[in-house]
């Protein structure tokens, strides 16, 4: 069992941390952030995640699992340290590597010995060489560094699951004993594992992304083309995935892909393509789709109304996917911006994400579904948690003003949907019910104008 340091403890370096740990080896976390780290202390995990706060918890007990800020502390007599710092998106969507490289610099500092630096950040081609040449340059005497790229690719809402069940694990490295020592602390997950180069282990993290990110944007696409032909794309899609080479999983339309990972993974491998000789164009149409599809639901919306201005509109779900707390780049943030600049009022209702929301949307934040939905003139499905899910439809049309639904998710069959008094737009189906806006319209002004 060996002794690891993880710079950077938020989603992949907790759950890396967590779970190197519950393998048996002894971890020390490190970040800058103190809040985080005194929480993590007591047994408290900053993100919501399924399973990691119970798994961390039992770590520390056992004397495995230890959080710091202070990387003199953290890093000397390390056998391994990865580093699991945020590489976020600049202006022009190629990837900001300075968190990695003030990690890269906190780490030289306190080197005193031979060790491993295994990379899970995300990072454009070329990145981990210049890592080693760093490490060449500052360490010095005190001890070899050798840089492995070993990208990762849990998903959140189920990364500790993703961590233990994964599909395979990627060893980029130019050293095969440092392959080797990576490849043995994984041993007991079982997982295949496949061994390259660093430049290819890094290429490997980008392209699944964009692959992934592409297979969504096409469903998307081929969903527009159903709601014009009056196919049904949840049909269409499942007789596509039963075909073993393209598999059901990906395929699932929506109001587009959201999330820390593909919006700008796939930002940056456009960047790194280049704008000339091998210029991206495939992956620049899976982003421009993206973008429009996070519109369609307000787009459907004021077709639908003429304005939305002054309308009360109920958005369900603010996460990015369901199982998770994160809001980055959700769709949610794209729809309430724009519903805002229509004119209309946003009531939200997310069960995990509200506090996070609120940092950044300036909308009304309801308790509970029922309490969304409230007098609404419309509702918009965001993100398709199990309590959407599981809704019974009579409380949209027990709640709302306009029984009028628009499901970015598509979450009920359309089976369900007709046995209910909603009328209801999801995304790559036919239309059902039709209330009749007229006769709202009069109720509503009989009622100001008679109390
Ligand atoms: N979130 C995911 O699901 C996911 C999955 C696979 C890969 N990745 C990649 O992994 C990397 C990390 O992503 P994340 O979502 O975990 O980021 P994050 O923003 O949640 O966490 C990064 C953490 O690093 C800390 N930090 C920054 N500089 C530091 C330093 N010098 N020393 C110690 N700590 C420092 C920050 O305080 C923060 O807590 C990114 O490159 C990302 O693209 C993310
Ligand atoms: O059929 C689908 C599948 C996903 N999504 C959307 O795509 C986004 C991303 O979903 P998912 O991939 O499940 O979550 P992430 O946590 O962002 O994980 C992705 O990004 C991570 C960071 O790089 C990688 O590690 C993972 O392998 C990769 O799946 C979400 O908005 C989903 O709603 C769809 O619209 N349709």
């Amino acid at each position: 069992m060996k002794n690891i340091a993880v710079v950077g403890t938020g989603y992949v370096g907790l759950v890396t941390g967590v779970c190197l740990a519950d393998l048996g080896h002894h971890v020390i976390c490190i970040d800058v952030d103190e809040e985080k780290v005194s929480h993590m202390r007591k047994g408290y995990s900053p993100i919501y995640e399924p399973q990691l706060e119970g798994l961390m918890k039992k770590n520390i007990e056992e004397g495995r699992l230890t959080f710091t800020t202070n990387h003199a502390w953290g890093i000397p007599n390390m056998d391994v340290i990865f580093l699991a710092v945020g590489t976020p998106q600049q202006q022009d969507g190629s990837a900001d590597l300075t968190y990695v490289q003030r990690a890269v610099n906190d780490i030289a500092q306190h080197i005193n010995r031979d060790v491993i630096v295994v990379n899970k950040s995300t990072v454009p081609v070329g990145t981990n060489e210049s890592i080693q040449q760093y490490f060449n340059q500052h360490v010095g005497e005190l001890g070899r560094v050798d840089v492995v790229s070993n990208p990762e690719f849990l998903r959140e809402g189920s990364a500790v699951y993703d961590m233990f069940h994964g599909d395979r694990i990627i060893i980029g490295a130019e050293n095969e004993g440092a392959a080797l020592l990576v490849e043995e602390l994984y041993r007991r997950l079982k997982l295949p594992v496949v061994k390259t180069d660093i430049r290819s282990a890094e290429m490997i993290k980008y392209a699944s992304n964009a692959f992934l990110a592409t297979k969504i944007s096409f469903i998307n696409e081929i969903s527009s083309i159903c709601e014009k032909v009056g196919a049904n794309i949840e049909d269409v899609a499942y007789g596509m995935g039963k075909d073993r080479r393209i598999g059901t999983q990906f395929l699932q339309a929506g109001i587009g892909y959201g999330g820390s990972c593909f919006p700008k993974d796939t930002n940056a491998l456009v960047q790194i393509a280049g704008n000339v000789e091998h210029k991206f164009d495939l992956l620049e149409s899976v982003i421009h789709v993206n973008n429009r599809q996070q519109v369609l639901l307000v787009k459907k919306a004021k077709e639908r109304f003429g304005s939305l201005h002054g309308k009360r509109v109920a958005m369900l779900g603010l996460a990015f996917k369901p199982k998770t707390d994160d809001i980055r780049e959700s769709a949610s943030v794209v729809v309430a911006n724009e519903l805002i600049q229509e004119g209309a009022y946003v009531t939200a209702y997310d069960p995990i994400a509200m506090p996070n929301a609120s940092k950044v949307l300036n909308v009304e934040f309801a308790n509970s579904t029922a309490e969304a939905l409230q007098d609404a003139d419309a509702a918009l499905i965001i993100t398709e948690w199990d309590e959407f899910k599981q809704l019974p439809l009579s409380t949209f049309s027990e709640q709302m003003r306009v029984p009028m639904v628009f499901d970015g998710r598509n979450c009920y069959t359309l089976e369900a949907i007709q046995e209910s008094y909603l009328e209801y737009h999801s995304i790559g189906r036919p239309v059902i019910g039709e209330v009749d806006l007229h006769k709202f319209e009069y109720t509503q002004n009989y009622l100001s104008e008679h109390g």
